[in-house]
């Protein structure tokens, strides 16, 4: 249903059914927790997903969600970048493509794959070849001068998460600031705040999610 409409005509992509979704940002932005908090929800409202982690060197990420009781182990899978995280989500990105078509191969009728980069810098970006549609995290902790830096994950990702909403009182963060500063230079493009700790703003994730690649609402 979605691949017609994809924006990518790469051949590695022909056959492939299920959206394809990135989720990158800096080091301990919230990545994982933000996948976390999307698999309860996902399963409620019957999405039929899989995630494909990134980690530089090891499967800790993969580990960890497989680990965690919230999701099919086998409907998680690792790849280990051995190298800058962007490199495996931009300039090759063979590996993940690979890792979605095992997926779908494996669980016909997938609807959506999560791809988590490793934790990157402010100039992360995905190649269109993997995915569909892309998120970006950001954190308060990482301080609120950081949309007006204007890093090309934040200017160019379809929906950036400004997580951690909850710290800003302790880490000096003008919130009401760092989110004026993040929508004035996306301009229409969306941002969406998150706690992942109670859940603000997981929903209003899916529903941009659900809006954009599965055609949901
Ligand atoms: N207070 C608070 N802590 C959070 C929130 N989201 C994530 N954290 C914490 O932030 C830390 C980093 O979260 P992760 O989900 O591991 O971050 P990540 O982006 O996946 O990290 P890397 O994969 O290492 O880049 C963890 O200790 C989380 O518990 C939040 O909304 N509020």
């Amino acid at each position: 249903m979605f691949h017609a409409l994809r924006v990518s005509d790469n051949e590695a992509r022909d056959g492939a059914s299920a959206a394809r979704v990135g989720i990158g940002g800096p080091v301990g932005s919230g990545k994982t927790a933000l996948i976390e908090a999307l698999i309860p929800v996902l399963q409620r409202r019957n999405i039929d997903f899989a995630v494909v982690t990134n980690d530089l060197v090891t499967k800790e990420d993969a580990e960890r969600l497989r680990r965690s009781g919230l999701i099919d182990p086998a409907r998680v899978s690792a790849v280990e970048a051995g190298a800058c995280p962007h490199t495996v989500i931009r300039e090759d990105p063979t590996l993940n493509i690979a890792a979605g078509d095992e997926l779908e191969a494996r669980f016909p009728g997938l609807e959506l794959i999560l791809f988590e980069s490793g934790g990157d810098n402010l100039a992360s970006t995905f190649s269109l070849d993997l995915v569909d549609w892309w998120i970006f995290v950001i954190d308060v902790a990482g301080g609120d001068d950081i949309p007006r830096k204007r890093g090309p994950g934040l200017l160019r990702c379809d929906l950036l998460v400004v997580n951690k909403v909850d710290l800003a009182p302790h880490v000096g963060v003008d919130l009401d600031r760092m989110l004026a500063d993040a929508r004035q230079v996306r301009g229409t493009k969306p941002v969406i705040p998150t706690n992942l700790k109670s859940g603000v703003g997981v929903e209003a994730v899916v529903d941009a999610i659900s809006a954009a690649v599965l055609f949901r609402v």
